[in-house]
């Protein structure tokens, strides 16, 4: 598998503000990553510090295999770290030549890349006409010219309305679809979990979890048990067994969280060789909500 992007132990500091804090993930070429985090947890910093923005304290951060320069590697990327800023009184083709001119990329690419924003039936007209959200596709056409193979996008839904997030979105995922590598920052866990095949959960600049989205959620999960006869054997009973880590009562069940795989029926075999009969028994997995706020509130 190709890396397109490692970070080891990197570092931020802004004076007493630990903004990133010994971050450490690697980005692998065809993959859709999210830094999924709340409001000030260091994800713009930690995209700051990649496009080279903003100054690390320490750690290292290395693109391309550490093949060539991080100069050199940022014009093989695409990014949308602040607000588009275009020229208001240009139409969006003039916008995007201007681009082209500072990119040193031939003007051939504009239609193209227009046409993957859905903006090319209205490229003759002038920036001040669009939405905020056509405002937001033509920055992501302007990112594209290059063919980047890494996109990299700052809470590219913020502040649109959900037309807007919808069409977003399917053009993200359109782009990763044709082999385009993305890394988006979102604060919103139902953006990761839409588009993101891979995810790093940040809380105060620390990273509390990276791998799939499906992953996530793949925790072993846990069982809700009454029984009608003897609760406290019961719970005895399931403490005593090695694939429950905790046991916790909620509205009169037992609830018993899973360390290892445990199937239903083997624990209610289990309870019933020792004598107890459930009269509830339920296998839940964790949404993946419960798991983010576990993940980000309880650390
Ligand atoms: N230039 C700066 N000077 C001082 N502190 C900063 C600076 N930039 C960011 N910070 C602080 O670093 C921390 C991380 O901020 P950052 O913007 O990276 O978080 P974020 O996860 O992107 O949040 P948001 O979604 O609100 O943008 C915050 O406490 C922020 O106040």
């Amino acid at each position: 598998m190709e890396t397109i992007l490692s970070l080891r132990n990197l570092d931020k500091k802004f004076g007493s503000v630990h903004a990133v804090n010994n971050l450490s993930f690697d980005i692998e070429k065809g993959n859709v990553y999210g830094i999924l985090g709340p409001n000030g947890s260091g994800k713009s910093t930690t995209l700051g510090i990649i496009l080279n923005v903003v100054n690390k304290t320490s750690g290292e951060f290395s693109w391309f295999d550490g093949n060539i320069s991080t100069h050199e590697a940022l014009k093989k990327v695409g990014a949308i770290i602040e607000r588009p800023n275009f020229y208001p009184y240009m139409t969006a083709v003039q916008n995007l030549k201007l681009i082209c001119k500072i990119k040193g990329v031939s003007y051939d690419k504009i239609d193209e890349k227009l046409k993957v924003v859905n903006l090319f039936e209205r490229r003759d007209s002038k920036f001040k006409t669009y939405s905020l959200g056509m405002k937001q596709r033509l920055a992501i056409a302007s990112a594209l010219l290059n063919d980047p193979e890494i996109l990299i996008l700052d809470e590219p839904t913020n502040g649109l309305d959900p037309q807007g997030i919808h069409e977003i979105r399917k053009i993200i995922k359109d782009i990763a679809r044709n082999g385009t590598t993305i890394l988006l920052a979102s604060h919103l866990l139902d953006e990761v979990e839409k588009v993101c095949s891979h995810v790093v959960v940040i809380r105060n600049g620390v990273k509390l979890y990276s791998g799939a989205v499906d992953g996530i959620t793949a925790t072993n999960g846990y069982f809700e048990l009454n029984t009608e006869a003897d609760s406290e054997k019961l719970k005895e009973l399931l403490e005593k067994h090695p694939a429950i880590a905790n046991i916790k009562e909620e509205e009169g069940k037992l609830i018993a969280s899973l360390e290892n795989e445990l199937s239903a029926s083997e624990i209610n075999a289990y309870l019933f060789k020792n004598g107890i009969t459930l009269s509830h028994l339920v296998k839940r997995m964790p949404s993946l909500e419960q798991q983010f706020l576990t993940l980000t509130n309880n650390n």
